[in-house]
């Protein structure tokens, strides 16, 4: 198991050490910035093993704070690429992760505002061997203001990336790994599902962050596993995924409504609309919250180019 024996996987891992570098460099935590450090081995153990990290992996990291999570990735893959906000970080970072300066790239801003490109230009600029410097996984203790929109948005926009591994309030976490019908079931669970499945999750309390959160947090793990559409077994093109995300849009958007309503009111056909429930079975008067990703694959290759509306 990786991170298990004696050896600690973060020398940064525990409250005493992470005072220190605190202390150190006379930094506060900023809680408009989610600045809560991880301060647990056994958690980044526990985020390591469900990475299965290989030499050939480029991490996306965002919001490495003071390297906690990074100098436990830096050994076991091909590059970190860490995208951190707070500027003050800097000195910081460059002084706990610069021990493996050969394998660490680091982007001072938002994440939000990165892209794939930026990423890889960054580990290029490492000049390791690696067969792509375009980042595989994204790891990450994420701040939580943007969590859910960082992880879809990855997905999304960074095709190599094959996995997630990432802590987040526990309440995106169910919103995540929600089923059709379930009380945390809505658009955004519909959407990613068009891009990946949850593979694993593990609960983690305040305890483990310094200062401690005031919500709980879990680590879910999720894996690329693109949507087909199910007549063909094709999987779907970027206009298919697009029109899907649409589809999907307008029939959360008034949520209390049936289906039909919310997506007329959204400026669907309604004529339109009844042939395509009628070719892929489902009854205008559901609401949205019960059906799969796949029977809104359906339904936009059914609406065809109505979908755009
Ligand atoms: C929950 S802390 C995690 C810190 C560290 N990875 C750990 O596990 O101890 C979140 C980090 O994300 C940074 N952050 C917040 N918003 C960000 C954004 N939009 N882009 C990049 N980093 C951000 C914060 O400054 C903070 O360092």
């Amino acid at each position: 198991m990786a991170g298990s024996g004696d050896k600690a996987c973060s020398w940064l891992a525990n409250p005493r050490q992470t005072r220190l570098v605190l202390e150190e460099f006379g930094h506060g935590a900023k809680h408009r910035l989610g600045q809560n450090f991880l301060v647990s081995d056994s958690v980044i153990a526990s985020i390591l093993d469900l990475a299965e990290l290989g030499e050939d992996d480029v991490v996306f990291e965002v919001g490495p704070g003071i390297g906690t999570l990074t100098v436990a990735l830096l050994p076991l893959a091909g590059a970190v690429c860490s995208v951190e906000a707070d500027r003050s970080l800097e000195p910081v970072l460059q002084s706990t992760c610069a021990r493996d300066s050969e394998r660490f790239a680091l982007l001072m801003g938002d994440a939000l505002g990165v892209g794939e490109d930026d990423l890889a230009q960054a580990v290029s600029r490492l000049g390791r061997p690696l067969p792509s410097p375009r980042p595989t996984k994204l790891v990450s203790n994420l701040p939580y203001q943007v969590a859910a929109t960082i992880i879809l948005r990855t997905l999304q926009a960074m095709p190599h990336v094959h996995r997630e591994v990432v802590m987040v309030q526990a309440e995106v976490a169910d919103r995540i790994a929600a089923t059709p019908g379930g009380r945390d079931y809505g658009a955004y669970t519909a959407k990613l599902g068009l891009y990946g499945t949850v593979t694993g999750r593990f609960e983690v309390g305040p305890g483990n962050f310094l200062p401690p959160p005031h919500v709980q947090s879990a680590v879910v793990r999720i894996d690329r596993r693109p949507a087909v559409d199910p007549q063909t077994g094709e999987p779907l093109s970027p206009g298919q995924l697009e029109a899907t995300a649409h589809v999907i849009d307008a029939a959360f958007a008034q949520r209390r409504k049936t289906i039909r309503n919310s997506m007329s009111s959204s400026g669907f056909d309604k004529a339109a609309l009844d042939e395509a429930f009628a070719r892929v079975g489902i009854e205008p008067t559901v609401r949205a919250e019960r059906l799969s990703t796949e029977d809104f694959v359906n339904l936009a290759r059914e609406l065809g180019e109505g979908a755009l509306a």
